[in-house]
């Protein structure tokens, strides 16, 4: 079978400044994929151009066996759904009405929710635990049920992909492992294909399948969590010292921070 998404030859410029160079990886269906790197690397253009929404300088990106470039709006919103970095702090619709609004490359041309569609929301609420909030305001509720009310919306879109930029920032220790698992879930119970981008190098390690290092536009290092979580490519990458050892918690690497 295909791989989820083939990348050949990826780059992108902002006004001809090269930002993503020359990129070759393939994420495989239902895998869990992380993207980490440096401020600045890459990371938030890299998952832009393969949600769409920005079309390469150059190179290939196949969605299954199809260029990206050929999958129609509508289509693509039924394969993959973009879960993107936004506090939506003006956001007037409840999380019900937000999360509805996932079901809509699948409405007719009047645009109304039959049952199914009504369900289907519920479910992906439910799924987050906001069944309780569902009809507040996004606005009144905190950056963590926010980011949880968005990977609700993501949900309920169905796709076969799933992108996420930083859904972990906003959380506090106990939601960024609750998140993670959802996204674990969603992979395993599912089949969605989960990629997404984490400063968080540890949560990565404790989930990701395949990790991608990006730095300054180069992939450093794309392989498993022992692969690329290794002292030296770190070091590198970062510009700083660290340690890397076993996680006491099960078999996956550790980063330790050093003091400067
Ligand atoms: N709209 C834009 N116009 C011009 N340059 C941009 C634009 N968006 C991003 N850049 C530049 O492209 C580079 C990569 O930015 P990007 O947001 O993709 O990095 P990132 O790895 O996601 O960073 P961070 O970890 O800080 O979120 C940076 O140098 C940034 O200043």
């Amino acid at each position: 079978m295909s791989p989820a998404i083939d990348i050949h030859g990826l780059c992108y410029a902002y006004s001809g400044i090269p930002v993503l160079q020359d990129l070759t990886f393939a994420v495989e269906r239902s895998a869990f994929f992380v993207v980490i790197g440096p401020n600045g690397s890459g990371k938030t253009t890299l998952l832009k151009t393969l949600a769409g929404l920005q079309s390469p300088s150059n190179g290939e990106i196949l969605m299954g066996d199809r260029p990206l470039a050929q999958i129609k709006r509508g289509q693509l919103s039924r394969q993959l759904a973009y879960v993107a970095q936004t506090s939506d702090d003006d956001c007037p619709f409840t999380v019900r009405e937000l999360v509805l609004m996932g079901r809509a490359p699948y409405l007719g041309v009047l645009g109304i929710e039959g049952q199914a569609d009504l369900d289907i929301a519920r479910q992906a609420i439910e799924f987050v635990g906001l069944s309780h909030l569902a009809e507040r305001p996004v606005r009144h509720l905190s950056g963590g049920e926010r980011q949880r009310a968005q990977i609700a919306r993501a949900i309920c879109q169905q796709p076969e992909l799933i992108l996420l930029d930083e859904p972990t920032a906003a959380l506090d220790l106990a939601h960024q492992v609750r998140v993670m698992g959802l996204l674990a879930d969603l992979k395993t119970k599912r089949g969605t294909t989960v990629l997404m981008i984490s400063h968080d190098i540890n949560l990565a390690a404790m989930y990701a399948d395949r990790i991608l290092l990006l730095v300054k536009g180069h992939i450093a290092a794309c392989g498993t969590p022992a692969q690329v979580i290794d002292e030296k490519i770190l070091c590198r990458a970062y510009d700083c010292h660290l340690k890397v050892d076993g996680s006491p918690c099960g078999s996956w690497p550790r980063v330790n921070l050093v003091k400067s």
